[in-house]
């Protein structure tokens, strides 16, 4: 067995794996990186961006048909799925070519197979052993598994978004990010779309009050729901199609399952035992400097540690910049400056949240103001035809700060970024209000919010 010895080797190409790696080597160390399917991660290939692709194309058909008979005359506008296909390949066909071509111009050896950890300093793949310095698990996650009788037909998001063609009934099981993203897709493809979750609503993590308001919106965009139920088998049926079966018996017809059930750190083949890497459930067990509390000259980033904090880009590239500087400090103690992580939904329209929820801050204190507010009828969004949007933002009645802000509607997804901000350089609702925004903007409504 051939043996190479490196500075550091890294496991896994997405965010934050491809940051470690590129850091390290821009800084003189000899670096190693290895994937074990295609180049470039989950947020490229399979995840954030070609997802936005097809948000993107069912958010023209939504604001055509919710502004028919308003702003304009529906002419009939539809979904193209081969060209969108199409599209979307524009943007994931060069990641995995280009990707590898960077780690080689900055000198990054690279390795594609499965690896295993042979020792604390030592990982096989495809027969060679290597040997380094440092390790970086940065695997990411993949779909949790169903564990049901005919899981073998649920395909998975990565699968969807390679479709030729969407059948005409499209079931989701699980009420999360994926499915809700997908099924909002699927709604203004024309198709039939059915979410199933065994929670009696959807996006458990978001706030109450607002996904009420986006649940009754996707019904009314022709999404179905069903709450209080597990996925327990899903069967061939007639003419291939499915029968999906939940708890208690009852069965649902449909042409495709999705798996939308959640997602597992990708840590199963990696040998962890003989790497004295400690893990559990939630993924690589780590310190507040992100490295393995059982083999200090290992670390983890991204989806695959138990950082405890939301499974997003954002959070695999802030942990990756730390461990690149902590990785050969003579002192690797810096810990990721989170702050608040804003979250999004990329629904039609979409829902965010950063900070507290309100639950979380009625525990903390009972001083704080509770502002909530359904504003599908303010200008902003009622000057786009027809939509539903909504509001809360907590503020500490103490300090005027902001706790948490949870938004629903048509810029949501951006306007949360303005929340991000001022929590993180710790402005009061008072600083919001004093700032002049440009008119008529979404923002600018986010003065009469706080
Ligand atoms: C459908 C979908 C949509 C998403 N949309 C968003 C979004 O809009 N915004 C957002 O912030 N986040 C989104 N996410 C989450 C985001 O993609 C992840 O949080 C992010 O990619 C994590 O980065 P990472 O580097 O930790 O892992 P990944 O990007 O998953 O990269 C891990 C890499 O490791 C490889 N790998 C796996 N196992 C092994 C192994 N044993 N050996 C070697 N390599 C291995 C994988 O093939 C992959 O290339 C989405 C995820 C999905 C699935
Ligand atoms: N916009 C984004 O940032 C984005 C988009 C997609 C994915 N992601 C990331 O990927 C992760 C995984 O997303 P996800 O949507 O797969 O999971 P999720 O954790 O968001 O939701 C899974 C849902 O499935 C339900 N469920 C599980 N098993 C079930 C069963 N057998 N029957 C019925 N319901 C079942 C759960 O109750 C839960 O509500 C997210 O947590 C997030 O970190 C982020």
């Amino acid at each position: 067995m051939n043996s190479s010895h490196f500075d550091v080797i890294v496991l896994g190409t997405g965010p934050a794996g491809s940051t470690i790696a590129r850091k390290a080597a821009k800084s003189g160390h000899n670096t190693a990186i290895i994937e074990s399917r295609e180049f470039g991660g989950t947020c490229a290939l399979r995840g954030c961006n070609p997802k936005k692709v097809y948000v993107n194309a069912a958010s023209i058909v939504d604001q055509v048909q919710r502004a028919d008979g308003k702003l304009i005359n529906d002419c009939g506008v539809a979904i193209d799925w081969a060209q969108l296909l199409a599209f979307k390949k524009t943007f994931t066909e060069p990641v995995a070519e280009k990707s590898e071509r960077s780690f080689h111009d900055d000198g990054i050896a690279t390795f594609q197979g499965i690896p295993a950890f042979t020792s604390q300093n030592e990982i096989t793949v495809n027969e060679l052993r290597l040997r380094a310095k440092k390790i970086v698990i940065a695997t990411g996650a993949k779909p949790a598994p169903l564990d049901i009788p005919g899981e073998e037909w649920v395909i998975q998001s990565d699968q969807f978004m390679e479709l030729k063609s969407l059948p005409d009934r499209v079931l989701f099981v699980g009420g999360g990010y994926v499915s809700m993203e997908f099924a909002h897709v699927v709604a203004r493809c024309g198709k039939s779309v059915t979410v199933v979750d065994h929670h009696e609503r959807v996006l458990n993590s978001f706030d109450p009050d607002l996904v009420k308001l986006l649940q009754g919106y996707s019904e009314k965009c022709g999404i179905r729901f069903r709450f209080g139920s597990r996925v327990v088998a899903v069967e061939i049926a007639a003419e291939d199609s499915l029968k999906v079966v939940l708890e208690g018996g009852d069965t649902i017809d449909c042409d495709l399952v999705v798996h939308g059930a959640g997602r597992v750190p990708s840590i199963s083949d990696l040998q962890l035992e003989a790497g004295n890497v400690k893990y559990e459930a939630n993924g690589i067990v780590v310190d507040d400097s992100m490295r393995s509390v059982s083999n200090p000259d290992v670390y983890a980033a991204g989806d695959c540690a138990a950082s405890g904090q939301p499974k997003l880009t954002p959070t695999a590239n802030e942990e990756a910049r730390i461990i690149a500087k902590n990785l050969f400090a003579d002192n690797p103690e810096l810990q990721p400056s989170y702050g608040q992580i804003p979250q999004v939904v990329f629904t039609i329209p979409s829902i965010a949240a950063v900070g507290m929820s309100e639950q979380q801050a009625r525990e903390m204190s009972p001083d704080i103001d509770v502002r909530f507010n359904e504003t599908s009828r303010w200008g902003s969004n009622r000057k786009t035809g027809d939509t539903v949007a909504g509001f809360k933002v907590i503020l500490d009645k103490q300090s005027n700060k902001i706790l948490g802000a949870h938004l629903l509607g048509p810029d949501a997804d951006e306007m949360i970024n303005l929340f991000a901000l001022a929590q993180r350089f710790n402005l009061s609702a008072k600083d919001l209000k004093s700032a002049l925004f440009a008119f008529p903007t979404s923002s600018a409504d986010l003065r009469q919010m706080v």
